[in-house]
């Protein structure tokens, strides 16, 4: 038999199909079989199981030689607790280079459209009880996220369940769980040793001090954030500044966090341990965002997002820009409500320079426990793998998955 056959259609058990997208330059590699059934009463109970289990898969396929450092996941899961009462179609866990995130926009607005396009009905099992809009041409996902369900919208070439299609030219969007501003002005100090560069600089007029101070917010948006401007962390001529190179933010960044990490007093959730701990950090940079047809938008802004030990969103990170619409609301730059003005374009160093591929947000009400933040951007077929692993218990340890910074060179 040809090798590739072999390998593809053969019959053994050990391999796993994928489906990739990008949403703004964000890899989703979406995994339709090969998983196994995860051990679990509640999502947060199989995401533990993912954890300590089957690790060894969420770094074959993140990881390289067959992932790379910014590569994402979504493993779809058919039986939650949730769904059970009704209250979601379908589940997920996402994952990354590090380990599993509570909440994903991003994955979220490729799976609204892969969920959709997909005719599986073992992967996703009500996928043909779901309700089409036959005037907007749209369906409605309600997706079990470890943060909760988010509401997703997904507009369609057609309403006919038989041949219905996910329409690419029309932006996905979802409504989150409800977001809010944890911290805001926290004053971080930054003693002179741990200090970068361009914050060493910063305070030029002032004498040498012994700490610097970093003004932080923290929000939530499904996983927590700390938000901070470039030019508060040095960065005088923000994301775009020409002498810049990206490990220069990520040095940043990461010392930023190893302070931040630490302070459990930041990351409280009114109702979940399990989604109480510091996701990454944004920074913002309000001097530039989108354009449309070439002229600024000035209800934009761009951001860089460090998540998850280092990893680079290259999208404008949806479920941070649920947290910064919370911020926006607390702030009051932002007001709640669904008109059409209430929205602000998201974008990230990928996507401000592909005009139209930011992702925007609006608060549309305020909860109990924040504002429900709409969130919408479009998500685009890459292709599709079938991974095996038919050495790694034969000494291929390489193939287990390596993350190049880790080997300390
Ligand atoms: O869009 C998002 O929310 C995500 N993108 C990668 C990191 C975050 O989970």
């Amino acid at each position: 038999m040809d090798l590739f056959t072999a390998f593809t259609d053969g019959s053994s058990d050990e391999k796993i199909r994928v489906i990739d997208m990008h949403t703004s330059g964000e890899p989703t590699r979406i995994v339709i079989s090969g998983y196994p059934p995860l051990e679990g009463k509640t999502l947060l109970e199989k995401r533990r199981c993912a954890s300590e289990r089957y690790d060894d898969i969420r770094k074959m396929l993140m990881l390289e030689p067959r992932g790379h450092a910014g590569m994402y996941g979504a493993i779809i899961v058919q039986e939650t607790e949730l769904m059970k009462s009704g209250e979601a179609d379908i589940g997920v866990l996402f994952c990354h280079n590090q380990g599993y995130s509570t909440m994903c926009g991003h994955a979220t607005i490729a799976l609204g459209r892969f969920l959709v396009d997909t005719t599986d009905t073992l992967l996703f099992p009500r996928r043909n009880q779901l309700e089409v809009s036959q005037d907007k041409r749209t369906t409605k996902i309600r997706l079990h996220a470890p943060c909760g369900v988010v509401h997703i919208n997904v507009p369609m070439t057609t309403a006919d369940s038989v041949k219905w299609h996910s329409d690419g030219s029309r932006p996905v969007s979802f409504l989150s769980v409800p977001s809010f501003v944890s911290q805001s002005g926290l004053k971080i100090q930054i003693p002179s040793e741990l200090a970068w560069k361009q914050l060493l600089h910063r305070d030029v007029s002032k004498p040498e001090p012994d700490t610097y101070t970093v003004t932080v917010d923290v929000a939530y948006g499904g996983a927590f954030y700390s938000i901070v401007t470039a030019q508060e962390l040095g960065f005088s001529g923000g994301l775009r500044g020409e002498t810049y190179t990206i490990e220069d933010f990520a040095e940043a960044a990461r010392k930023l966090e190893s302070l931040l990490k630490p302070r459990k007093d930041l990351y409280h959730h009114p109702r979940e341990r399990d989604l109480e701990f510091s996701y990454g950090v944004m920074i913002v940079d309000k001097s530039f965002g989108s354009t449309v047809n070439g002229k600024p938008n000035e209800r934009s802004e761009a951001g860089l997002l460090f998540f998850a030990e280092g990893q680079i969103d290259r999208s404008p990170t949806g479920s941070c820009v649920s947290a910064r619409v919370a911020l926006g609301v607390h702030d009051g730059w932002l007001e709640v409500g669904n008109d059409g003005d209430n929205w602000w374009t998201f974008e990230s160093i990928v996507s401000a320079i592909h005009e139209g591929n930011g992702f925007r947000g609006r608060a549309i009400s305020q909860v109990d426990d924040g504002v429900i933040v709409e969130v919408d951007g479009c998500a685009y077929y890459t292709g599709t793998s079938t991974f095996i692993a038919p050495d790694v218990r034969n000494g291929d340890d390489i193939g287990k998955g390596f993350r190049l910074e880790l080997l300390g060179i």
